[in-house]
Formats: C-alpha cells, structure tokens, sequence
C-alpha cells in the first residue's frame, strides 16, 4: 500500500495525470498486490514454522511487569 501510495503521488508529479486518474491507474495493481501479500504472509509463517528460531525473541519493553523481561 506504501508502494501504491508512492505510485500515485508519482503518476501525478512525474506523469502529470489529475489524482483520480492516478488512483484509477494504481487500482489496477491492488488485486495483484493483495495476493502478493497473502502468499507473502503464508510462505513467512511456514519459513518461521520450520525454523523457529530463525528471528531474535521478542523483549516485553513495557513498564507494566518487568518481570517479564526474560534477558
Ligand atoms: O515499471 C515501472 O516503472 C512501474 C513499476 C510499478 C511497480 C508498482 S509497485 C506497486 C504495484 N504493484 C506491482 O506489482 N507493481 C506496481
């Protein structure tokens, strides 16, 4: 969405098309972009699945329980 909204303001600097144009122009991309994601989102949660030490342990940084602060 980030990258959309970059496009977006892109097309309307650089291409010279009206805001609606671009974001009609941009539309065309969302559906692509959604399944990217979720294909994203399912391939991460099955690398983490099969190592799931892979990425450091969340720290609790709060300051409700310090407690739970496990380093
Ligand atoms: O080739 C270009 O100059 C345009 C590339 C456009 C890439 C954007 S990123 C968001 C949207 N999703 C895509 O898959 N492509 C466009």
């Amino acid at each position: 969405m980030v990258l959309n909204a970059l496009g977006i303001f892109g097309l309307v600097v650089r291409a010279d098309l009206s805001p609606a144009a671009a974001v009609s122009a941009a539309l065309v991309f969302v559906p692509g972009d959604v399944i990217k994601a979720v294909l994203c989102a399912l391939v991460a949660r099955g690398v983490h699945a099969a190592s799931p030490g892979l990425l450091p342990e969340r720290r609790w940084q709060g300051r409700r329980d310090p407690s739970y602060v496990s380093v």
